[in-house]
């Protein structure tokens, strides 16, 4: 029995530009759960995460914009998907900035020892509050993931580290800064750069990323944030970076993961329809899901 819970993350304190909080709808609107239906034998749409509308506030100590807000917040969505991974259905949630991979990967990787994440992504989101260049959040998840950050951050789902460095792989990096490329190389993160998508291609690196993921790991997390395509193909996010992944790479690469058969949850985050054109990156995002959820054209 195959089992879909749609959760709704309308977060977002972990950047500065509003809009990102009406993702999931944008999402909603772009035909996912139709989309999804015949995929699965059950679709669950759960709704969305009450995150109200909190008036914005910088910790004056650590310089973490929203820190109580997005620690309070994360706890509420990682609850939410622990519960949907206890009733065995796969998990997938709807952003929300990428801060919201706090929560998702908090309820997730207490369920396996040993957690893949392929974080799809023009940036490495790798940030601490020192390295930081923004004070935003949103940089910051998969550090905090690994345990690097604040320990607000870090103790939400009250464990942590929830991932280990040698299960991650960043696929589409073309924006790091240099504290992130100093914790890439001193933890040996497997990164693809565009350079390396463009060297080998598309289908070597996620061959190479399937084969690495599946020696090591009990579940693989896909963590898309839309600013890994190309600004041409996905507009609508905050922080757009040029010279990203195609839209037809990018189905490749979901339909790879559909055959492998390793992906056990997801998110897809950054969809800001202030910045879109004609909800084109919500729809794109729910294409890219019906490719990872094993659409097929024949
Ligand atoms: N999830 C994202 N879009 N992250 C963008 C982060 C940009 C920059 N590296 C920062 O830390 O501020
Ligand atoms: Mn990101
Ligand atoms: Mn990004």
């Amino acid at each position: 029995m195959k089992k879909l819970s749609i959760i709704g993350m309308p977060m977002d304190l972990g950047q500065m530009r509003r809009g990102v909080d009406m993702g999931p709808s944008a999402i909603r609107y772009a035909g996912v759960n139709e989309r999804l239906k015949n995929l699965f034998d059950e679709v669950h749409d759960l709704g969305d995460i009450a995150i109200g509308r909190p008036e914005v506030a910088i910790d004056a100590e650590s310089n973490l914009r929203n820190l109580d807000l997005v620690a309070e917040k994360s706890q509420l969505l990682a609850n939410q998907v622990d519960q949907v991974v206890q009733e065995g259905a796969f998990p997938l949630v709807l952003g929300g900035d990428h801060s919201i991979a706090i929560g998702t990967l908090a309820g997730v990787a207490k369920h396996y020892k040993n957690l893949g994440v392929i974080w799809y992504d023009a940036h490495g989101d790798l940030n601490t509050a020192e390295t930081s260049p923004s004070g935003n959040i949103h940089g910051m998840p998969l550090a905090v993931s690994l345990g690097i950050g604040h320990p607000l951050l870090t103790e939400v789902g009250g464990y942590n580290p929830k991932i280990k460095a040698e299960n991650i792989v960043i696929i589409g990096a073309r924006a790091l800064d240099d504290g992130e490329k100093e914790l890439i190389k001193e933890k040996g993160i497997k990164v693809y750069t565009m350079h390396e998508i463009d060297r080998l291609g598309m289908t070597k690196v996620m061959e190479d990323t399937i084969a690495y993921l599946k020696e090591k790991t009990d579940g693989v997390h896909l963590s898309l944030d839309l600013d890994g395509l190309d600004p041409h193909d996905a507009p609508g996010v905050g922080t757009p970076v040029n010279g990203g992944i195609s839209y037809r790479e990018s189905h490749l690469a979901m339909e790879m993961l559909a055959e492998s058969g390793i992906v056990t949850s997801a998110e897809f985050v950054e969809v800001n329809p202030i910045l879109d054109d004609k909800n084109r990156t919500a729809s794109v995002a729910v294409a890219l899901m019906g490719s990872l959820f094993g659409e097929k054209l024949l």
